[in-house]
């Protein structure tokens, strides 16, 4: 009998709604000489591909979401790491901000990136852990809400194990560990926005996805005292909130984004290969050439509301996750250098429940007369609390009954703070400065893209990238 010799091709196949998944072919060969020439040839092609990751450090929470993220990294994930040859350091955090901590006292930069296993509240800690230390060693003080943060090359892959997944839901169209194991494995690039926030010259957070103030804080507030509850205490918080109803007063100031050539009530969405992005990219890197040249933020205008609002959400991305397929607002761009925000005025508690539907159904969500929603690069929100305690007219009464009406279910009055929900995690401070950071960081991910016709397409995209 002949002897035959065989090698095995790993391969990403392309299923439906997003999905990657793992696939193999053997090839059999009687030649062993040849067999070895095929197997050398594909080493050097894979060899040639300098975006792919060869060691990654990892960060799993073993308590994001339904406290599943270390089985679904040891199952899913890390044979997919072994079988691609990328060697990696886990830790396992023992502690919130665990991650963060490590990521400035590590040798960051003998990685090719950072994995995190959670949601978007680890995903948030790694960010901030990574970009902090970039400034760092840049010598850039994070405090100054002007300064010109340094972009941070090392990419970010995020394994979705959270409770809401909404980063990696916006940014690869599905929450699926092995799809996201694979766009890490592949070596995929998408740029992204970061907002910094600040209050008084202080730096406070960045945020990626949902800064919201109102509705979503309120969530936010609520839902942290039933963590036990897993990512249902969301549904649990967000009945409690529509119920409650509770609007705020304050000021918003804002600077539309002049340079991009999108608008939020757009039809068409930002997709793997955006142009507007990419624009965007061309402007980022002019802007860099010409620093000297740079026009002064300060100079350009700022746009003025006062009102009464039941939420104001700033995004820099669509925000979709599996609660809302195309998100807080579906027209946003990834890494445009613009965020959308999006304010909810007062109105009736129906109202409110319309424009929550409209956000699982194809109804347009800003088609409200009580919506408006503006693309912007930076803007400033101070609450009428705030503000009358700056000017001293609040007295000690209205404050304790502030408290009492807060607590008070059927009533709505509007003499309390709400909290800034960013990235789910809570801010100190209702009065924010926030500016938004064009690319300044990476993911392993590609954008969401477009969806395949018909089967032909998935079959003939399948052999597309080996492992
Ligand atoms: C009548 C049905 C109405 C349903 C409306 C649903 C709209 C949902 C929009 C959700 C936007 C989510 C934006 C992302 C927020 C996350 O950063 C944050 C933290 O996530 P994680 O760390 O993974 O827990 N999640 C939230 O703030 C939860 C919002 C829940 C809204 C119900
Ligand atoms: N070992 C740990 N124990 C407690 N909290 C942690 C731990 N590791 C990370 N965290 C914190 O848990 C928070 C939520 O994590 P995340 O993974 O986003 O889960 P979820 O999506 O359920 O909110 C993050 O803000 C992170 O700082
Ligand atoms: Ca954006």
């Amino acid at each position: 009998m002949t002897k035959l010799h065989a090698f095995t091709v790993y391969y990403v196949k392309k299923a439906r709604n997003h999905r990657w998944r793992c696939s193999d072919v053997t090839f059999w060969c009687v030649d062993e000489h040849l067999c070895n020439q095929w197997i050398q040839a594909l080493k050097e092609l894979l060899e040639m591909q300098k975006s792919r990751p060869k060691q990654l450090l990892v960060y799993i929470n073993p308590y994001g979401g339904k406290r599943q993220g270390k089985r679904i990294y040891e199952q899913k994930v890390a044979p997919l790491f072994s079988l691609a040859s990328i060697s990696t350091d886990v830790v396992i955090t023992e502690h919130a901000n665990h991650a963060k901590d490590n990521l400035f006292e590590v040798n960051i930069y003998k990685y090719d990136g950072v994995v995190c296993v959670g949601g978007d509240g680890m995903f948030s800690e790694v960010m901030h852990g990574l970009i902090g230390r970039i400034q760092k060693d840049s010598g850039i003080d994070q405090n100054n809400p002007k300064a010109s943060l340094v972009q941070c090359n090392i990419r970010i892959g995020i394994i979705p194990a959270g409770s809401t997944d909404c980063i990696c839901y916006s940014t690869v169209g599905i929450s699926d560990p092995v799809t996201s194991a694979l766009h890490i494995i592949v070596g995929d690039c998408q740029p992204l926005d970061v907002s910094s926030v600040h209050h008084n010259n202080m730096f406070l957070k960045y945020s990626v996805s949902l800064l919201g103030y109102g509705f979503y804080g309120d969530i936010l507030k609520d839902s942290e005292k039933k963590r036990w509850m897993g990512p249902m205490r969301y549904d649990y918080s967000g009945f409690k909130t529509f119920l409650s109803h509770h609007y705020y007063e304050g000021t918003i100031a804002y600077q539309p984004a002049k340079h991009t050539l999108g608008s939020p009530r757009d039809k068409d969405s930002c997709r793997t290969g955006c142009y507007i992005c990419k624009k965007s990219e061309q402007q980022l890197a002019e802007q860099h050439k010409d620093c000297g040249l740079k026009h002064e933020e300060g100079e350009e205008e700022w746009k003025v509301i006062k009102g009464k609002f039941l939420a104001i959400n700033a995004v820099n991305m669509s925000c979709a996750c599996p609660r809302s397929p195309k998100g807080l607002s579906p027209a946003a761009h990834l890494a445009d250098g613009s965020a959308d925000l999006i304010l909810v005025r007062k109105c009736s508690r129906f109202d409110f429940l319309r424009y929550l539907v409209r956000h699982t159904n194809q109804d347009d969500q800003f088609d409200f007369p009580f919506v408006d929603v503006y693309r912007v690069k930076s803007f400033q929100f101070t609450s009428k609390l705030s503000e009358d305690n700056e000017s001293n007219v609040m007295d000690i009464g209205k404050k304790r009954f502030g408290q009492f009406c807060r607590d008070h279910p059927a009533c709505c009055c509007n003499i309390v703070n709400s909290t800034w929900n960013c990235d789910g995690e809570t801010l100190d401070s209702s009065a924010i400065e926030v500016r938004v950071h064009c690319q300044l960081m990476k993911l392993f991910a590609r954008g969401i893209e477009e969806n395949c016709k018909d089967e032909a397409a998935y079959s003939q995209n399948s052999a597309e990238q080996l492992l």
